[in-house]
Protein backbone atom coordinates (compact mmCIF):
# COMPACT_ATOMS: atom_id res chain seq x y z
CA UNK A 1 0.00 0.00 0.00
CA UNK A 2 1.41 3.48 -0.79
CA UNK A 3 2.21 5.51 2.01
CA UNK A 4 1.34 8.48 0.64
CA UNK A 5 -1.42 8.75 -2.32
CA UNK A 6 -3.04 12.16 -3.74
CA UNK A 7 -5.41 11.51 -6.46
CA UNK A 8 -6.77 14.12 -8.49
CA UNK A 9 -6.22 17.09 -5.99
CA UNK A 10 -7.67 20.41 -6.94
CA UNK A 11 -6.33 23.42 -5.09
CA UNK A 12 -7.96 27.17 -5.57
CA UNK A 13 -7.76 30.48 -3.43
CA UNK A 14 -10.05 32.64 -2.95
CA UNK A 15 -8.78 36.54 -3.89
CA UNK A 16 -10.77 40.05 -4.44
CA UNK A 17 -10.31 39.90 -7.57
CA UNK A 18 -11.54 35.98 -8.53
CA UNK A 19 -10.58 32.53 -7.84
CA UNK A 20 -7.17 30.98 -8.80
CA UNK A 21 -6.67 27.73 -9.93
CA UNK A 22 -3.25 26.81 -8.22
CA UNK A 23 -3.15 22.62 -8.84
CA UNK A 24 -4.99 21.09 -11.23
CA UNK A 25 -5.85 17.17 -10.97
CA UNK A 26 -2.27 16.36 -9.40
CA UNK A 27 -1.82 12.71 -8.96
CA UNK A 28 1.54 11.30 -7.04
CA UNK A 29 2.25 8.57 -5.07
CA UNK A 30 5.01 7.41 -2.63
CA UNK A 31 5.61 4.17 -1.44
CA UNK A 32 7.13 3.11 1.98
CA UNK A 33 10.71 3.64 1.91
CA UNK A 34 10.61 6.02 -1.47
CA UNK A 35 12.15 8.89 -1.85
CA UNK A 36 10.22 11.58 -4.44
CA UNK A 37 11.60 15.05 -5.38
CA UNK A 38 8.30 17.83 -6.84
CA UNK A 39 10.30 20.35 -8.88
CA UNK A 40 8.83 23.44 -10.40
CA UNK A 41 9.69 27.27 -10.95
CA UNK A 42 8.49 30.08 -8.63
CA UNK A 43 4.34 29.72 -8.29
CA UNK A 44 3.96 26.48 -9.67
CA UNK A 45 2.05 25.11 -6.75
CA UNK A 46 5.03 23.38 -4.77
CA UNK A 47 3.94 24.62 -1.51
CA UNK A 48 0.43 24.80 -1.70
CA UNK A 49 0.95 21.18 -2.34
CA UNK A 50 2.94 20.43 0.58
CA UNK A 51 0.51 22.75 2.74
CA UNK A 52 -2.54 20.99 1.08
CA UNK A 53 -1.03 17.43 2.35
CA UNK A 54 -0.37 18.75 5.89
CA UNK A 55 -4.39 19.97 6.20
CA UNK A 56 -2.98 23.97 5.83
CA UNK A 57 -4.69 24.30 3.09
CA UNK A 58 -8.00 22.57 1.76
CA UNK A 59 -8.35 21.04 -1.75
CA UNK A 60 -11.24 21.62 -3.80
CA UNK A 61 -11.30 18.25 -4.50
CA UNK A 62 -9.50 15.06 -5.43
CA UNK A 63 -8.33 12.63 -2.28
CA UNK A 64 -5.32 12.59 -0.31
CA UNK A 65 -4.24 9.10 2.15
CA UNK A 66 -1.85 8.81 4.35
CA UNK A 67 -0.84 5.44 5.32
CA UNK A 68 -4.45 4.71 4.25
CA UNK A 69 -6.18 7.69 6.27
CA UNK A 70 -7.95 9.87 4.13
CA UNK A 71 -6.70 13.14 5.29
CA UNK A 72 -8.86 15.94 3.81
CA UNK A 73 -11.45 15.92 6.28
CA UNK A 74 -8.93 15.46 9.73
CA UNK A 75 -9.34 18.30 12.57
CA UNK A 76 -6.42 19.70 14.36
CA UNK A 77 -6.95 16.91 16.57
CA UNK A 78 -6.94 14.20 14.53
CA UNK A 79 -3.86 15.72 12.83
CA UNK A 80 -1.84 15.79 16.03
CA UNK A 81 -3.08 11.87 16.60
CA UNK A 82 -1.67 11.08 13.03
CA UNK A 83 1.91 12.79 14.34
CA UNK A 84 1.40 10.82 17.73
CA UNK A 85 1.74 7.44 15.77
CA UNK A 86 4.87 8.95 14.10
CA UNK A 87 3.61 8.56 10.77
CA UNK A 88 4.13 12.16 9.16
CA UNK A 89 6.67 14.62 10.01
CA UNK A 90 7.65 18.12 8.52
CA UNK A 91 10.50 20.60 7.52
CA UNK A 92 9.81 24.11 5.57
CA UNK A 93 12.23 26.34 4.27
CA UNK A 94 12.28 28.72 6.95
CA UNK A 95 12.52 27.03 10.30
CA UNK A 96 11.21 29.50 12.21
CA UNK A 97 7.54 28.32 10.47
CA UNK A 98 8.40 24.94 11.78
CA UNK A 99 9.91 25.72 15.24
CA UNK A 100 8.23 27.75 17.97
CA UNK A 101 10.05 30.53 18.65
CA UNK A 102 9.18 30.98 22.09
CA UNK A 103 10.27 26.71 22.55
CA UNK A 104 14.48 26.55 23.63
CA UNK A 105 15.77 23.47 21.56
CA UNK A 106 15.48 21.20 24.24
CA UNK A 107 11.67 21.70 24.52
CA UNK A 108 11.74 21.60 20.54
CA UNK A 109 12.61 18.19 20.79
CA UNK A 110 10.86 17.47 23.72
CA UNK A 111 7.59 18.04 22.85
CA UNK A 112 6.74 15.70 19.86
CA UNK A 113 8.30 12.90 22.34
CA UNK A 114 5.92 14.00 24.86
CA UNK A 115 3.00 14.00 22.76
CA UNK A 116 4.70 10.80 21.74
CA UNK A 117 4.18 8.81 25.50
CA UNK A 118 7.88 8.35 24.74
CA UNK A 119 10.39 6.85 27.60
CA UNK A 120 14.15 8.04 27.85
CA UNK A 121 13.25 11.76 26.22
CA UNK A 122 16.68 13.07 27.41
CA UNK A 123 18.75 10.17 25.66
CA UNK A 124 16.93 10.37 22.24
CA UNK A 125 17.33 13.86 22.29
CA UNK A 126 21.20 13.37 22.56
CA UNK A 127 21.33 10.91 20.02
CA UNK A 128 19.34 12.77 17.78
CA UNK A 129 21.74 15.97 18.04
CA UNK A 130 24.52 13.68 17.58
CA UNK A 131 23.02 12.44 14.24
CA UNK A 132 22.73 16.18 12.97
CA UNK A 133 25.64 16.89 14.09
CA UNK A 134 25.01 19.85 16.56
CA UNK A 135 26.26 20.11 20.06
CA UNK A 136 24.51 19.91 23.33
CA UNK A 137 25.45 23.48 24.28
CA UNK A 138 23.13 24.85 22.41
CA UNK A 139 19.94 23.30 23.90
CA UNK A 140 19.02 25.67 25.87
CA UNK A 141 19.17 28.27 22.96
CA UNK A 142 15.77 29.71 21.34
CA UNK A 143 15.63 29.31 17.67
CA UNK A 144 16.14 33.49 17.17
CA UNK A 145 19.96 32.74 19.00
CA UNK A 146 21.00 29.91 16.46
CA UNK A 147 22.58 30.34 12.89
CA UNK A 148 20.47 29.42 9.72
CA UNK A 149 22.40 26.14 9.52
CA UNK A 150 21.80 25.60 13.20
CA UNK A 151 18.33 26.24 13.27
CA UNK A 152 17.24 24.02 9.97
CA UNK A 153 19.38 20.84 11.77
CA UNK A 154 17.01 21.62 14.36
CA UNK A 155 14.10 21.36 12.65
CA UNK A 156 15.54 18.20 10.82
CA UNK A 157 16.21 16.54 14.22
CA UNK A 158 12.47 17.46 15.25
CA UNK A 159 11.15 16.27 12.23
CA UNK A 160 13.38 12.84 13.01
CA UNK A 161 13.00 12.74 16.74
CA UNK A 162 9.54 10.62 16.56
CA UNK A 163 11.28 8.34 13.50
CA UNK A 164 8.32 9.09 11.32
CA UNK A 165 7.42 7.02 8.11
CA UNK A 166 7.16 10.08 6.21
CA UNK A 167 8.93 13.08 5.81
CA UNK A 168 7.59 16.27 4.09
CA UNK A 169 10.75 18.65 2.84
CA UNK A 170 9.60 22.11 1.46
CA UNK A 171 12.97 23.62 0.03
CA UNK A 172 14.57 22.55 3.39
CA UNK A 173 18.17 23.47 2.00
CA UNK A 174 17.66 26.64 -0.17
CA UNK A 175 17.93 29.19 2.41
CA UNK A 176 21.32 28.19 3.92
CA UNK A 177 24.15 27.98 2.48
CA UNK A 178 26.77 25.61 0.79
CA UNK A 179 27.98 24.01 3.18
CA UNK A 180 24.90 23.56 5.55
CA UNK A 181 23.37 22.53 2.27
CA UNK A 182 25.91 19.84 1.40
CA UNK A 183 25.51 18.68 5.20
CA UNK A 184 21.98 18.60 5.22
CA UNK A 185 21.09 16.82 2.22
CA UNK A 186 23.81 14.22 3.35
CA UNK A 187 21.40 13.95 6.26
CA UNK A 188 18.49 13.63 4.20
CA UNK A 189 20.64 10.30 2.28
CA UNK A 190 21.09 9.19 5.55
CA UNK A 191 17.70 9.63 6.05
CA UNK A 192 16.08 8.12 2.97
CA UNK A 193 19.04 4.95 3.59
CA UNK A 194 17.49 4.02 6.78
CA UNK A 195 14.14 3.56 4.84
CA UNK A 196 12.30 7.22 5.60
CA UNK A 197 10.02 8.24 2.88
CA UNK A 198 10.65 11.85 1.95
CA UNK A 199 8.81 13.95 -0.49
CA UNK A 200 11.30 16.61 -1.21
CA UNK A 201 10.00 19.78 -2.63
CA UNK A 202 12.23 22.26 -4.23
CA UNK A 203 12.65 24.71 -7.05
CA UNK A 204 16.25 23.23 -7.63
CA UNK A 205 16.36 20.09 -9.63
CA UNK A 206 20.68 19.75 -8.65
CA UNK A 207 19.20 19.43 -4.75
CA UNK A 208 16.87 16.60 -5.55
CA UNK A 209 18.56 14.64 -8.61
CA UNK A 210 21.03 13.09 -5.76
CA UNK A 211 18.52 11.92 -3.62
CA UNK A 212 15.51 11.00 -5.25
CA UNK A 213 14.17 8.00 -6.54
CA UNK A 214 11.72 9.58 -8.74
CA UNK A 215 11.25 12.58 -9.82
CA UNK A 216 7.84 14.71 -10.46
CA UNK A 217 7.55 17.86 -12.10
CA UNK A 218 5.32 20.45 -11.07
CA UNK A 219 4.48 22.75 -14.18
CA UNK A 220 1.78 25.96 -13.59
CA UNK A 221 -0.07 23.34 -11.26
CA UNK A 222 0.21 19.94 -12.94
CA UNK A 223 2.10 16.92 -12.82
CA UNK A 224 3.61 17.02 -16.22
CA UNK A 225 6.38 14.20 -15.55
CA UNK A 226 7.19 11.61 -12.76
CA UNK A 227 9.53 9.26 -13.57
CA UNK A 228 12.65 7.38 -12.21
CA UNK A 229 15.25 10.37 -11.63
CA UNK A 230 17.84 8.57 -14.35
CA UNK A 231 15.20 8.62 -17.05
CA UNK A 232 13.77 12.42 -16.23
CA UNK A 233 17.79 13.86 -16.45
CA UNK A 234 18.88 11.40 -19.21
CA UNK A 235 15.83 11.82 -21.44
CA UNK A 236 13.65 14.40 -20.48
CA UNK A 237 9.89 14.37 -22.08
CA UNK A 238 8.11 17.99 -21.47
CA UNK A 239 10.19 21.35 -22.63
CA UNK A 240 9.98 22.75 -19.71
CA UNK A 241 11.91 19.53 -17.73
CA UNK A 242 14.37 20.17 -20.60
CA UNK A 243 14.93 23.66 -19.93
CA UNK A 244 15.29 22.70 -16.02
CA UNK A 245 18.18 20.30 -16.91
CA UNK A 246 19.71 23.07 -19.13
CA UNK A 247 19.78 25.30 -16.38
CA UNK A 248 21.72 23.39 -13.76
CA UNK A 249 25.25 23.09 -14.78
CA UNK A 250 26.03 20.50 -12.28
CA UNK A 251 24.42 17.63 -14.71
CA UNK A 252 26.47 17.78 -17.42
CA UNK A 253 26.40 15.11 -20.00
CA UNK A 254 29.08 13.35 -18.53
CA UNK A 255 27.54 13.11 -15.44
CA UNK A 256 24.38 11.97 -17.12
CA UNK A 257 24.37 8.28 -16.52
CA UNK A 258 21.51 5.39 -18.40
CA UNK A 259 19.64 3.30 -15.63
CA UNK A 260 22.39 0.77 -17.24
CA UNK A 261 25.53 3.36 -16.03
CA UNK A 262 26.18 3.94 -20.00
CA UNK A 263 27.12 7.73 -20.04
CA UNK A 264 24.22 9.32 -22.12
N1 LIG B 1 -2.82 32.06 0.61
C1 LIG B 1 -2.84 32.39 -0.69
N2 LIG B 1 -3.85 33.12 -1.20
C2 LIG B 1 -3.90 33.44 -2.51
N3 LIG B 1 -2.98 33.07 -3.41
C3 LIG B 1 -1.93 32.35 -2.98
C4 LIG B 1 -1.81 31.97 -1.59
N4 LIG B 1 -0.67 31.25 -1.44
C5 LIG B 1 -0.09 31.16 -2.67
N5 LIG B 1 -0.85 31.83 -3.59
C6 LIG B 1 -0.58 31.91 -5.05
O1 LIG B 1 -0.65 30.58 -5.55
C7 LIG B 1 0.36 30.35 -6.54
C8 LIG B 1 1.24 29.18 -6.10
O2 LIG B 1 1.92 29.52 -4.90
P1 LIG B 1 2.91 28.50 -4.17
O3 LIG B 1 3.42 29.20 -2.93
O4 LIG B 1 2.25 27.19 -3.99
O5 LIG B 1 4.07 28.37 -5.25
P2 LIG B 1 5.55 27.78 -5.13
O6 LIG B 1 5.73 26.90 -6.31
O7 LIG B 1 5.75 27.18 -3.78
O8 LIG B 1 6.43 29.08 -5.29
P3 LIG B 1 7.82 29.48 -4.57
O9 LIG B 1 8.85 28.57 -5.14
O10 LIG B 1 7.99 30.91 -4.97
O11 LIG B 1 7.61 29.32 -3.08
C9 LIG B 1 1.11 31.66 -6.66
O12 LIG B 1 0.57 32.35 -7.77
C10 LIG B 1 0.80 32.40 -5.37
O13 LIG B 1 0.83 33.79 -5.57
Amino acid sequence: MSLLEITDLDVHYRRRTGRLHVLRSVSLSLSPGETVGVIGETGSGKSTLARTILGLVKASAGRIAIDGTDVASLKPRQWRELRRRGVVQYVFQDPLRSLDPDLTVLDSLAEPLRIQGAAGIRDKILKILARVRLDEALLDRLPGELSGGQRQRVAVARALITEPRLVLLDEPVSALDSANRVQVLELLKELRDAGTALLFISHDLGSVAGIADRIAVLYEGEIVEDRPSADVINAPVHPYTRKLIRSVPTLRRADRRTPEGIPA
